[in-house]
């Protein structure tokens, strides 16, 4: 996301993708138009949050009419660079690592695993749902435009990896393992953490039970 969307709040730029996954559903459905109550129902955020937000990329709703998917949708894609595949690349094929491969990424936006290392010569020169895996010591080789790393590798190997990638270009990694990484200040990493938020969510039924308000799906009120 950049340019002159620099001025969205970043609460509402990560319900971007939300919103885009149920609009191309719709899309796909030859929907022309959608309720702001619609699409709260759908997505499970507040339709007041949801106006908010369509009133930052100049979507104004109309009453009795809704919004216009197609333009919102035209919207979405320049705004998250779905014109472009972003390519990802994913260390460490193991349990985690597998069952993303499996899991197709592009039927809902144009982010693609387009390779995948392990340090394990058994899985070396095979490929999964049509990625293809090479040795971890190819790295650099093999990386080409990728610009997004995913990282599903023991946590002791994730730092020195994480070093590897930064010095081939990669500017984002979604790290899985619990293993906090140490990189420049210029490149984004997210954290994913399933033990945590099992805590969280544990911890937020317990002290923060719900009475029908709505929360957004990270469990922030709005
Ligand atoms: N975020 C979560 O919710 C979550 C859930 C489960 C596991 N994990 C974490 O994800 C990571 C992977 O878990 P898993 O169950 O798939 O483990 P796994 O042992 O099944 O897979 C790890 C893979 O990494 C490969 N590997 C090891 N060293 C490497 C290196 N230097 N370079 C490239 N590949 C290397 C191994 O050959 C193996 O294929 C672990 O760090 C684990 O703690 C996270």
């Amino acid at each position: 996301m950049s340019g002159e969307q620099n001025k969205i709040p970043q609460a509402t730029a990560k319900r971007l993708p939300l919103y885009y996954r149920f609009l191309n559903n719709l899309h796909h459905q030859g929907k022309q138009r959608v309720s702001s109550k619609e699409l709260s129902e759908a997505v499970k955020v507040d339709s007041a949050t949801i106006r908010r937000d369509f009133s930052y990329f100049g979507a104004l709703g109309k009453k009795g009419y809704g919004y216009n998917v197609e333009y919102l949708l035209g919207f979405f894609r320049k705004t998250l660079d779905q014109d472009e595949v972003t390519k990802v690349a994913l260390i460490g094929v193991g349990n985690l690592g597998t069952a993303f491969l499996h899991y197709n990424f592009m039927k809902n936006n144009n982010t693609k695993i387009e390779l995948a290392f392990d340090a394990d010569p058994k899985k070396v020169g095979t490929d999964i749902g049509g990625v293809p895996i090479y040795h971890i010591d190819q790295l650099e080789e093999k990386l080409g435009s990728a610009s997004v790393a995913i990282l599903t590798v023991p946590s002791s190997e994730a730092q020195g990896i994480a070093e590897r990638l930064v010095e081939s270009g990669i500017v984002g990694v979604l790290n899985f393992t619990p293993a906090r990484i140490t990189v420049p200040e210029r490149i984004r990493v997210h954290h994913i953490d399933l033990a945590i938020e099992l805590q969280a969510l544990v911890y937020f039924i317990k002290h923060y039970p719900l009475e029908g308000e709505h929360e957004d799906h990270n469990g922030f009120k709005e």
